[in-house]
Parts: structure tokens; sequence; C-alpha cells
């Protein structure tokens, strides 16, 4: 059935999924306060600064309005950079006339409060405007899905009926959703995968080769898991798409912004020149101070995280970094596993 659905933010990610809900014959409303691109996406149909080349369908009614965009809705589309997901949340408690399900696509953990986006958006939204939250992660990059090539994601929801509706509006042929109850699973995969994309970045800009990488996507999937299990999140969620398939996606594609900065740094940019030079969201820097934070909470160690928080946050030289991650204490490969299986040691080393 056909619905009216806002989408807010008119990045890259944000006008891909508004395609992919144009296609299934949504009626979008595209929200940004900047003016040109709210002309342009109307009069040419395209977005040139984030999705060059793609013409967008004509059923993606762009505004600056968002009383325009939120009136008779009840599926909204956060998709902002976590750092203004408060403030858009609280804007959409104003401008709302119905309760709504808020469906985040960000990658993120808020630094010092360490809250999930989830988490955020049920203490921004009061729950009789907030009807149910959705989390929409996996590996999917805005420049493929724009062309229309499959891809698939994973939603979760604590609502199953919430995840399931999203689905259905969202799949299509080129577009696979699956659904998975572990929305902080879903969550922290999504979010510290960009961690791990920024290291695997620097390795390549470096010089490093294939083994590094690997090396990177493996050990990497391990920290993520030991800190996902003791958050509370299914340690399976990690062997899906918002885990190992977001964490091969990021570190492997010329598309990803995380990869990207990375490989400016390895080349030996500094920070504040590389973010000046994407002039799009780079989530992980942010987030990988949120981990940093976490791992010291939670207890856990986060070696890759601790290389590269040293990195951004302390001037670490990055070769220097790759030598101390190399020359660590000698482990058992698996007792990372069986921690975050919470299986009997005795059985299985
Ligand atoms: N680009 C991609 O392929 C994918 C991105 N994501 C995630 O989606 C989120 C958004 O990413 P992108 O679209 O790539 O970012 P982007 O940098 O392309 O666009 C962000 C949009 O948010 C708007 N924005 C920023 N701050 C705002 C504020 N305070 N108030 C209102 N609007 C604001 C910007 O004007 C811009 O339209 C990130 O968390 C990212 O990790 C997830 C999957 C794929
Ligand atoms: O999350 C993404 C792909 O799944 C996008 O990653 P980047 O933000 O690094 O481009």
């Amino acid at each position: 059935m056909t619905e009216k659905i806002a989408v807010l933010g008119a990045g890259s990610w944000g006008t891909a999924l508004a395609l992919v809900l144009a296609d299934n014959r949504h009626d979008v409303f595209l929200w940004t306060e900047n003016e040109e691109r709210v002309n342009e996406i109307n009069m040419t149909h395209m977005n040139s600064r984030y999705l060059p080349n793609i013409k967008l369908p004509e059923n993606i009614t762009s505004t600056t309005s968002l009383e325009e965009a939120l009136v008779d809705v009840g599926v909204v589309v956060l998709a902002v950079p976590t750092k203004a997901i408060r403030e858009v949340a609280a804007e959409v408690v104003k401008a709302a006339t119905t309760p709504v399900t808020i469906v985040h696509v960000s990658k993120g953990i808020e630094p010092d409060s360490l809250l999930r986006i989830s988490e955020m958006i049920e203490q921004e939204i009061p729950a009789n405007v907030l009807r149910d939250v959705v989390v929409l992660s996996g590996p999917s990059h805005a420049e493929e899905v724009s062309l229309r090539h499959p891809t698939t994601v994973t939603v979760s929801s604590k609502s199953s009926e919430a995840a399931g509706k999203i689905q259905d509006l969202f799949m299509n042929q080129h577009f696979r959703v699956y659904t998975n109850p572990d929305i902080i699973g879903v969550e922290i995969g999504g979010a510290l995968k960009n961690i791990i994309a920024l290291a695997a970045g620097i390795s390549d800009g470096i010089g490093y080769g294939d083994n590094a990488k690997a090396a990177l996507i493996t050990r990497g999937l391990a920290e993520i898991a030991r800190l996902g299990t003791k958050m509370g999140a299914n340690p399976l969620t990690f062997s899906g798409l918002a885990g190992i398939g977001d964490l091969i996606v990021t570190c492997t594609s010329v598309h990803s912004r995380n990869w990207r900065a990375g490989n400016m740094l390895g080349k030996g940019q500094n920070l504040a020149e590389v973010l000046e030079n994407m002039g799009m969201v780079v989530e992980g820097v942010r987030t990988t101070k949120a981990a940093h934070q976490l791992s010291a909470k939670y207890d856990v160690q986060m070696p890759i995280t601790n290389a590269l928080y040293n990195i951004l946050f302390k001037q670490q030289d990055p070769k220097k970094a790759v030598d101390e991650l190399m020359a660590r204490v000698k482990k058992h490969e698996l007792e990372d596993l069986i921690n975050v299986l919470g299986a009997k040691q005795d059985e299985l080393l």
C-alpha cells in the first residue's frame, strides 16, 4: 500500500533511501535545511552534491519545511549524522501531527553518554509521539543503492511488528531486507565497523597489503563482538549483515568515507585536513572516542580501537601504532570466541 513517508536528511544515504521508497511507489518527502538542494531536487530531480549522475524518481518532493514533511506521516526515516540525531529528533517532536515510527539509519554511538542511537531517540521523543524505533543497517553504500545494484540490509526493533512493517516498506528487487530482533547487536555492529574501516584505510595508506587488511577485519570483528556481547548483544549478529557484512564492505570499498579518511591519514595528512577534505560525515572518528570509553566501562580489551584512538587523538604515528599492535603479548586465537560464546574453556581449547 502506498503511503506518505518523510526522510529527514538529504545527504547521500537519505537521498538513496528516498529513491528506494519512491521506487516502491511511496510519496516521499525529503527534508533538508539547504534551500539550494531542495530547489535542485524539485526542479531537476538530481542531488548532484551527494549522488552525482543519479536521476531521482519524480515522487520524491524535497522541502525545507519539517511541518510539510511530517503532516499526516506515520513513518519518519532519520538520515543525519549521529551528532545531529538529538537536534533533529527534538524538531520532530514539535512538528509531528500523529505518533510516528522512527527508522534510524545512522551508524554511531554518542561519546560520554555512551548511548546507542535508538536510546538517544527514546530520550528525545516522548512515548506519546514515538510509536516505535527501528534501526536499518548493513552493507549498503548509497552510491550503489542509487544505481539499484543488489543490496542487503537488516532491520531491528524492540517491536517485531514494526520491524516487519519497515521490511515491507523498503524491500524490492534490488534492496533485500532481513529482520533481526537483536537491536543492540545491529546498532553496535554498524557503529563500530567504522573504526575498523578507518584502521583499514590507514593500513592501505601506509602501503601495507591484503594480509594486514584481512587481519584488521578478522581481529576487528573479534573486538566488536567482545564488546557487543558484554553490552547484551547476540553474538550471532556479528556473523550477519550488520556485523561481518558491513565490516567487509566498509573496509574494502572506495565508496567508504571512513576508509577514505583513514587512507589519507595513512598517507600522512593530519585529521583536521582530512575531515576538511571529505565534506561528508566520517562517523568513525567520534565513534572511536565513544568505543574507547566503552572498552574502559565494560573492561573489554579493544587493541585496534585503542591504537586508532592514539592515532586520532594523541597524534601517534600510524606505523608505530601498527608496530605496537604486532608486538603485543602472545594470545590464543580462540580465547575471544570462548568469552563471546560463554562456552566452557576446557571443552573448546
Ligand atoms: N552514505 C552511505 O552510504 C551510508 C551512510 N550511513 C549513515 O547514515 C548517516 C548519514 O550519512 P550520510 O548521508 O552519508 O551523510 P552526509 O554527510 O552525506 O549527509 C548528512 C546530511 O545530514 C544533514 N545534517 C547534518 N547535520 C544536520 C543538522 N544538525 N540538522 C539537520 N540536518 C543535518 C546534512 O546537511 C546532510 O544533508 C551516517 O550516520 C552514516 O554512517 C549508513 C549507511 C550508508
Ligand atoms: O555504512 C556504510 C556502508 O554500509 C557507509 O560507510 P561510510 O560512512 O564509511 O561511507
